[in-house]
């Protein structure tokens, strides 16, 4: 049985290579970091959302652009696991800050398979300066932070009783310095959108624009 200690030494530099390896190189990942590429982020995310609901879990994921041009995603499925991972770190920082094969690398853009949870979402948090996950499981929220690249800061944590349905919520900000544009454009995000929630059929799919006053929003729902 490897030391864990040592196993999770092994894993923190692998973790800190990956993340750098992605801010270095982002094209490699998401195809480019102009306006394209910032919007490239969201989808990863909102897919991780999408896959949870193919699952059957979940039948709402909102979307919302914050003041600050961040973005949350949340889902109504199960939740992120909240234990720990074989390694030693919990199994959300891992998804979080671990590059995952899974993807399907095309020469310009990051492409994730569908169905693997996290795939991208560790690109995700490498390109930004800060995100931030909360997990509601039978009443119970977990949260955790990282910055500047995906760095966590502290660990997973117990925050305590909530409320709120079962799920998932990440929020992020991409990374200024390396993005040319950091500023969303509500079309792009409700035209994609509204094609997830057509090919989703019973998932309502919701845009909120936080920079509006009064907040915009738009509610994409196919039924069957
Ligand atoms: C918005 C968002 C972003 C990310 C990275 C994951 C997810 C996500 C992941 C999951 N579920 C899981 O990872 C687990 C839940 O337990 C069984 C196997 O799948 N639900 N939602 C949602």
């Amino acid at each position: 049985m490897p030391n864990q200690k040592q196993d999770y030494n092994d894993n923190s530099i692998q973790v800190l290579e990956g993340l750098e390896a992605v801010r270095k190189r982002p094209g490699m990942y998401i195809g480019s970091t102009d306006g394209r590429g910032l919007h490239h982020l969201v989808y990863e995310i909102v897919d991780n959302a999408v896959d949870e609901a193919l699952a059957g879990f979940g039948a709402e994921i909102n979307v919302t652009i914050g003041a600050d041009n961040s973005i949350s995603v949340r889902d109504h499925g199960r939740g992120m696991p909240t234990g720990m991972h074989q390694s030693g770190i919990p199994t959300i920082e891992v998804i979080l800050t671990v590059l995952h094969a899974g993807g399907k690398f095309t020469q310009n853009s990051y492409k994730t398979s569908g169905g693997l949870h996290g795939v991208g979402a560790s690109v995700v948090n490498a390109l930004s300066e800060w995100l931030t996950v909360r997990v509601v499981r039978d009443g119970v929220a977990y949260e955790e932070r990282f910055e500047n690249g995906g760095h966590p800061v502290g660990t997973l944590k117990k925050v305590g009783k909530a409320n709120e349905p079962n799920g998932t919520l990440i929020t992020f900000k991409p990374d200024a310095s390396i993005f040319q544009v950091t500023t969303y454009n509500y079309n792009t995000l409700a035209e994609r959108l509204r094609e997830s929630a057509f090919l989703l059929k019973d998932v309502k799919i919701t845009l909120t624009d936080l920079r509006a006053d009064p907040a915009k929003e738009d509610v994409f729902h196919y039924p069957e």
